[in-house]
């Protein structure tokens, strides 16, 4: 069995991105659209992404920002992958020519598979529970149940997950990577170490049980 990846997204704490990347995660999620409470400017996360020990990805995360920002972030942060969380079409993704994420607001989508065709060059697809025209990081959950099984292409299962719950998440949707915010925070853009911890467990215990 593949074991789920993780991200842990909305960092802003050199401390932080340290703890997340000590308990093993695969990526971790800096929000650079200046209408999250979750911002980091291009110094910050520039030293974050500095930060990271290889085969550990930065994801840099916008909505709806103009492409002379978004070349500047790529400029100065060098994400490995974008995650586009707005409206932005597949041509608006694509023409920075790196690889990217885009989100699928689950508030307002009921067909992933159709959604998903839109935007042909994604490398995978984050569920979120905000629905088209709001952000995501709510902290909010949606059905499971309503995420395709055998989709061929990468999805990440977002919403409210927190560590009393992710082992249920994955259970039902068996997602390729799970991505977490307000679930392992003690305030907006401040991770807590106890909290990554428990988490990172409880997905160490579902996986243990789908290997049985
Ligand atoms: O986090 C933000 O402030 C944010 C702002 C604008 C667009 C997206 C944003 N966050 C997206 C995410 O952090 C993730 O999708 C996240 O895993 C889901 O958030 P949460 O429900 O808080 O775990």
């Amino acid at each position: 069995m593949t074991r789920t990846r993780v991200k842990f997204c909305g960092l802003t704490r050199a401390e932080d991105v340290a703890a997340a990347c000590d308990l093993g995660v695969d990526a971790i999620g800096l929000v650079m659209t200046r209408r999250s409470k979750r911002f980091v400017d291009l110094d910050q996360a520039a030293a974050l992404r500095a930060l990271l020990p290889p085969f550990v990805a930065a994801v840099v995360l916008l909505l709806d920002d103009e492409p002379e920002w978004v070349r500047e972030v790529i400029s100065r942060v060098a994400p490995d992958l974008l995650q586009f969380h707005g409206e932005e079409s597949a041509q608006e993704c694509a023409a920075h020519g790196r690889r990217y994420l885009k989100a699928v607001p689950m508030g307002s989508v009921a067909d992933v598979g159709a959604y998903a065709a839109t935007h042909p060059q994604a490398a995978g697809f984050l569920l979120d529970s905000h629905a088209a025209g709001g952000q995501g990081g709510s902290g909010e959950a949606f059905d499971w149940h309503r995420v395709p099984r055998d989709f061929g292409r990468p999805l990440l299962l977002a919403g409210g997950l927190n560590a009393g719950n992710v082992a249920a998440a994955v259970r039902t949707a068996r997602p390729f990577a799970v991505d977490v915010s307000s679930g392992i925070e003690a305030a907006p853009g401040i991770k807590s170490a106890s909290r990554m911890r428990e988490f990172m467990q409880s997905l160490a215990a579902a996986g243990a049980e789908q290997d049985h």
